[in-house]
């Protein structure tokens, strides 16, 4: 019997390495002052892949994936411990610029944010910040990042109006276009469809799948069939901790601890 579960937990320990990782997670805290909101979070993030990170309200989600590109920092009342290895480098580490650290690591908000300006100025506004000055770089970067961000269509005639124009889903498309546009390695989503409708979101989904044969991709999203549906691997937290981190479809279909299973057949949550 014991050898049998030693047999399986060595094949499973093997199977979770099967990837390289982009992100390596060492035993990470954080507290919010006296709230401890992370504990001991410790997984790798492979590439190329897209990782959903699941759980109820409140388990530390979005704090999770605001520490991979520091912005959990700008609360004042932020601690951690632990360590972020990113491509190989500690992300706290002094010398690491938060900078460079955004630069490569891009993010995608909750409620589409596009800035008071045209489709075009949005998407140039990136590379201008990193010195890019010619107007047919600037050009090409722009449709470059569109079509990557499949909107192109819809807005090559109109890219000098205001995009405050555009619906929520197609700002929501301008906004991963703008993250393209800096050229990152991995795009963060904290969750990116939550505030569009069904069409919005399925276009999103759609352009996720497609992004991730370019770019390593973790999304947080409150919704059970749209990890079930889009990620590689999910992970479940719960209450600061992850419970459980495997790939997608054995998670869903044959979760290891019994606070997953009653999670994703709706006992809480
Ligand atoms: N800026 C903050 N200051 C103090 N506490 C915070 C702050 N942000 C989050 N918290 C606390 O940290 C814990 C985790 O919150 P977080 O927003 O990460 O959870 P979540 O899983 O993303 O929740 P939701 O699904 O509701 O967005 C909660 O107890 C929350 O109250």
């Amino acid at each position: 019997m014991d050898i049998t579960i030693n047999k399986q937990m060595v094949q499973k320990s093997e199977k979770e390495q099967d990837f390289t990782p982009v992100f390596k997670i060492n035993n990470l805290n954080l507290w919010y002052g006296q709230d401890h909101a992370l504990k001991d979070i410790k997984f790798d993030i492979p590439e190329k892949q897209v990782t959903a990170i699941i759980g109820p309200s409140g388990c530390g989600k979005s704090t999770f994936i605001k520490t991979l590109n520091r912005m959990v920092e700008m609360v004042p009342i932020v601690r951690m411990s632990g360590e972020i290895v990113y491509r190989e480098k500690n992300i706290f580490t002094p010398k690491y610029g938060v900078e460079e650290l955004r630069t490569q690591v891009g993010m995608v908000f909750q409620k589409p944010n596009p800035f008071p300006k045209s489709i075009y100025e949005n998407v140039a506004y990136g590379p201008r910040i990193h010195g890019i000055k010619n107007k047919k770089v600037l050009d090409e970067v722009v449709e470059k990042s569109l079509k990557g961000a499949a909107i192109w269509d819809e807005v090559k005639d109109r890219l000098h109006e205001n995009a405050y124009g555009l619906s929520g889903g197609q700002q929501q498309r301008l906004c991963i276009a703008r993250c393209l546009a800096i050229e990152p390695d991995v795009i963060l989503m904290d969750e990116p469809t939550s505030a569009l409708d069904p069409i919005s979101t399925l276009k999103v989904e759609e352009l996720v799948q497609e992004l991730k044969k370019d770019y390593s991709i973790v999304i947080v999203t409150h919704n059970m069939q749209q990890a079930a549906r889009i990620s590689d691997r999910t992970a479940f937290f719960l209450n600061g901790e992850v419970v459980e981190y495997t790939d997608t479809s054995t998670l869903f279909s044959n979760p290891s601890d019994k606070r997953t299973e009653d999670y994703i057949t709706g006992r809480f949550g």
